[in-house]
């Protein structure tokens, strides 16, 4: 490429000069008529060899041939190039021009053959050591008769220039692309000049800003005294950031990052400051959903349990200031397990819904109601006169939750129960109010459901017991402290035993034997029945197959509470134990409350049919203590009814006790059901069932419940 363009524009033939190629050449310069730009100089002579080489532009000479004969000290500085190192070297093979090198031919050809010097102009230059600097050039022709002989060339250094030129370009383009708002102010806070993103930011247009006060942007969401510290922070250190409310034109407050520079001039002035804006209204929505996300309940949109924690700490904090009070209500919807499984999730999802709806309508403004979880509810009641004010509120709760429901189709009524701890009575914290309120709560619970209760510290005591007791269970269930006792239940005419019920006892370490009396409930409310109940069926019906192994044969009753009978899997369980035992299901009798059955209804009818269909035989246990009606009994698939042992223990001093036994024999007969009357314990109580015609009879006249080993040897059935 360069030796092409030695050959185009410097000749083909590079003639040595008729004085030597490193010598100069002695040129006369003559004026064409008219030329503006034109020189003549003899460079022989001292002048304009002293001009050559005290001249601080750079100078130097090429002739026909592209061979340089002028190089003084200034070019040998500028290009970094010696003039012994130049002179008589092709002008090309030093130096060339990036991207331009066909504009400078050009320039060239012209000036050799027009003789005219050419316009100046910036070229730029990369010498043969890699040095890349700008010039301003000025080309002109030396002229010896006539004819160009030479082409001088005055090269000034501008690399600085263009690059400070290029700066400005680069500033110029950040400014007017930057995505972020940019004003640049005067010393006074006057917008002299503004970005497209800071007016599309703002809405303001370029001419409304320019030559404002910056108090024009400003929100009212800070006072003056804000922006006065923003003045004197970006005074004193030249520079303030943070996140302040801008203004739009319509007036709209907007969150923005700002970051405001002094400019500095001379000394301890500043000429501008050059503010930069980022609009983070998105941001800062963004940030306030995940807020509102992680401190409200999805479901129900009411505040959840971090941000009922914050407000209670919050509200003790101002009560303890105020010396006021504040109360704590504890909620739990009352069976709300019975509507997910009855009639599914979707129902059970709306139906709290729509009682946190109705919570919300029961109190003020400033109290908080929160979902804490499932079917549990907080409400803080804050700035109370006192308790008959909360009893007022709790029983207006307790009431419009009571109210019936509505639901896709579903007609509901669900109760509630409330404990209520107020502050500083019942706690100085927030957890040992929201303890005690859940401790009221399940005192509330216990009282019979649909009530609130006011803690009291007694209840602390039955709580630790409880709580004690739980563990306890747990670890009886581990170690093995549980075991069964049977007693045997024998028909009155044969007075054979014809099965047995298995009775669940704990051994005790410290306390000895126990009844489940002094554990079922505890085990039913912490949900241990299950594991327990699990336990229970594989033992008894293990027992009842051992037996069957041994010859004897024998039922054996196997108790479900409402709890186990509502379990999901309690025929796969059933129908496992039976596999694994090896125990025909007719020789399994699972005994059902009344009350579990009126309770599931619908459901327990089904489970009913099915363990029917398996062939395990059902009896309703404690008959006659619940409100089974006659028409229910009659599409119930029982096999069995267990006449409670209370209306047998009063059989010779009270008529309606011998009454009441008399209808249900005459019932379960026109309902072909059969009869066991349970805790008999004398012969008189006997020979009145005998005579009354009962099936069945269970009690302590024939033995207590014992351990299998130590069961009687009556006849048995098979
Ligand atoms: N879910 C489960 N419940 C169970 C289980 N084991 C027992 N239970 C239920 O606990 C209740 C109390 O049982 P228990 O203390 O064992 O009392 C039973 C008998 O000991 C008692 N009984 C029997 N005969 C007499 C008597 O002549 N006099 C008298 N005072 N008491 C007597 O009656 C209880 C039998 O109750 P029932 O089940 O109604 O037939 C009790 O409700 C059990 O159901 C278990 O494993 N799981």
């Amino acid at each position: 490429m360069e030796s092409l363009m030695r050959d185009k524009f410097f000749g083909r033939k590079a003639a040595p000069a008729a004085d030597g190629l490193r010598s100069i050449a002695p040129l006369d310069r003559e004026m064409p008529a008219g030329d503006s730009g034109g020189m003549a100089i003899d460079v022989r002579g001292p002048f304009a060899e002293a001009i050559e080489q005290t001249s601080m532009v750079a100078l130097q000479g090429v002739d026909r041939d592209g061979i340089i004969c002028t190089w003084n000290d200034a070019s040998a500085k500028l290009y970094g190039i010696a003039r012994a190192d130049a002179i008589g070297r092709h002008f090309c093979d030093l130096l060339t021009f990036r991207g331009t090198t066909a504009a400078f031919d050009a320039v060239l050809t012209t000036m050799w053959e027009s003789g005219q010097p050419a316009l100046p102009c910036d070229w730029q230059v990369s010498t043969v050591s890699g040095k890349l600097l700008w010039v301003y050039s000025t080309m002109f022709p030396v002229l010896e008769h006539g004819q160009t002989r030479q082409v001088f060339c005055m090269d000034i250094d501008i690399t600085d220039r263009k690059q400070a030129e290029q700066a400005l370009r680069l500033s110029a383009q950040v400014f007017e692309n930057s995505h972020e708002g940019i004003i640049i102010l005067d010393a006074q806070w006057r917008i002299v000049s503004v970005n497209a993103a800071f007016t599309a930011m703002t809405g303001f247009s370029e001419q409304q800003l320019t030559g404002a006060k910056e108090s024009l942007l400003r929100s009212e969401e800070h006072d003056a005294a804000f922006y006065d510290a923003i003045h004197d922070e970006v005074s004193r250190n030249g520079h303030w950031q943070g996140e302040l409310w801008g203004r739009r034109s319509n007036g709209e407050a907007f969150p923005a990052w700002a970051s405001i520079s002094a400019v500095p001039g001379g000394v301890r002035d500043i000429v501008n400051f050059i503010v930069i804006f980022c609009d983070i209204s998105d941001r800062k929505a963004a940030e306030e959903r995940v807020r509102h996300l992680s401190e409200h309940d999805i479901l129900t949109g009411l505040p959840n349990r971090i941000l009922l924690r914050d407000r209670l700490q919050q509200a003790i904090a101002a009560a303890r200031r105020n010396r006021g009070k504040l109360a704590v209500l504890f909620l739990d919807l009352d069976r709300f397990k019975n509507v997910n499984d009855s009639l599914g999730h979707h129902i059970g999802d709306k139906l709290l819904q729509t009682v946190a709806e109705r919570l919300k309508k029961c109190v003020r403004g400033n109290d908080t109601v929160s979902r804490q979880g499932g079917d549990e509810f907080v409400v803080m009641l804050t700035e109370i006169g006192g308790v008959e004010q909360v009893a007022h509120i709790a029983a207006n709760i307790l009431h419009s939750a009571s109210m019936a429901y509505q639901i896709e189709g579903h007609a509901l009524t669900i109760t509630t129960s409330i404990g209520i701890s107020m502050y500083p009575d019942d706690g100085q914290d927030m957890d040992a109010l929201l303890r005690n309120a859940d401790t009221a709560m399940y005192h509330a619970k216990e009282s019979g459901r649909n009530s609130y209760q006011f803690f009291n510290p007694d209840m602390n005591v039955r709580m630790v017991a409880r709580l004690t007791l739980e563990r306890q269970l747990k670890t009886a269930l581990e170690q093995e402290q549980f075991f069964l006792a049977y007693q045997p239940e024998i028909d009155i005419a044969s007075g054979r035993i014809i099965g047995v019920e298995a009775l669940l006892r704990w051994q005790h370490p410290d306390a000895g034997m126990l009844t489940p009396g002094h554990f079922l409930e505890a085990a039913e409310a912490c949900g241990l029945i299950l594991p327990i109940g699990d336990w229970v069926l594989q033992t008894a019906c293990r027992q009842a197959r051992s037996w069957h192994d041994q010859g004897t044969p024998m039922m054996v009753g196997v108790n479900l509470s409402a709890i186990q009978f509502r379990q999901k899997d309690l025929l796969q369980k059933i129908r496992e134990v039976l596999r694994q035992t090896g125990l025909a299901p007719q020789y399994l009798e699972l005994e059902i409350t009344e009350s579990v059955l009126v309770d599931s209804a619908g459901a327990a009818l089904e489970t009913m049919h099915a363990l029917r269909a398996m062939g395990v035989v059902l009896a309703v246990d404690d008959f006659g203590t619940g409100y089974s009606s006659l028409n229910f009994l009659k599409h119930c698939p029982v096999d069995k009814l267990k006449i409670d042992q209370s209306f047998v223990r009063h059989l010779s001093g009270d008529a309606n006790d011998a009454a009441i036994i008399r209808a249900i024999l005459i019932m379960a007969k026109s309902l072909k059901l059969k009869v066991i009357a349970e805790g008999v314990e004398t012969n008189d109580q006997l020979e009145f069932l005998r005579s009354q015609g009962c099936d069945e009879f269970q009690g302590n006249y024939c033995t207590q419940p014992v351990p299998a080993s130590e069961l009687p040897q009556f006849p048995r059935t098979n």
